[in-house]
């Protein structure tokens, strides 16, 4: 079943051992077919070297598995909830890049400070609260998910628009149209944390750069007809 989301999905973790995104077992990426209401994820544990399209795995959106013989990875119920909170997203990934998870356990959201960011990115990157001793017990990786979306909503911030986050004290996530857009958006910011770390050694005062600029280059790479949902800033066309 869903053989051809599995390839996509196979290809797209595939990805990140191949851009250095992730070591040993680290990381993972999903995809979703929303008709069917399936997602197919990477199997927790095993090395990327030797991950074949039948050890991926099919969940439910209840998280129950539909086919496969290993266990889903322990991030699905992250994945899972990203995807019933946000439903343009066709594929999620999680990684522990250095770059960007240097900026997740220092707590902090990396702001817009040149173009490359801009391109992929509109506006801050933002990094969520650190979870309660509650939440960790009582349900870890569903209330990573959900403090995902608690950031997102109380910032008002379009999903499609800033396709990624920060978890504070943890890693990044990353999501996109597809699994392969999901990598793509990994690794631009995992650049972009490198970039914006080396930039704030140069010039420690550095500023955002202008939302006349950030408005070009996102419609200059998205188009003026990019969906920009009802919580996204006023876009100057
Ligand atoms: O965040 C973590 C561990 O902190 C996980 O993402 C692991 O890095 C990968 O776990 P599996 O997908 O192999 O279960």
């Amino acid at each position: 079943m869903l053989e051809s989301l599995k390839k996509q999905v196979l290809d797209a973790n595939l990805l990140l051992p191949k851009y250095n995104m992730v070591t040993f077992t680290w990381g993972n990426v999903s995809g979703i077919d929303r008709e069917q209401g399936l997602v197919v994820i990477k199997p927790s544990g095993v090395p990327y070297e030797e991950l074949k399209l039948e050890d991926l795995v099919v969940i439910n959106l209840e998280g129950e598995i539909v086919e496969g013989d290993l266990r889903p990875s322990s991030d699905t119920a992250t994945h899972l909830a990203l995807y019933k909170a946000f439903p343009t997203i066709g594929g999620v990934v999680h990684t522990h890049s250095p770059w960007a998870t240097s900026w997740a356990q220092a707590g902090r959201s990396i702001p817009a400070l040149g173009t490359t960011h801009a391109d992929y990115y509109y506006g801050e990157i933002p990094c969520t609260r650190t979870l309660t001793e509650d939440e960790i017990t009582s349900g870890y990786e569903l209330e990573t998910g959900n403090v995902i979306i608690e950031t997102f909503e109380k910032g008002e911030i379009d999903p499609v628009a800033v396709p990624g986050v920060l978890v504070s004290g943890h890693a990044p996530f990353c999501w996109g149209k597809d699994a392969n857009q999901a990598v793509h958006n990994a690794v631009v910011l995992e650049e972009v944390a490198k970039m914006a770390l080396h930039t704030y050694q140069l010039n420690p005062e550095v500023n955002s750069i202008d939302q006349f600029l950030l408005d070009k280059h996102y419609l200059r790479k998205h188009g003026a007809n990019a969906y920009y949902g009802q919580k996204s800033k006023e876009v100057k066309q």
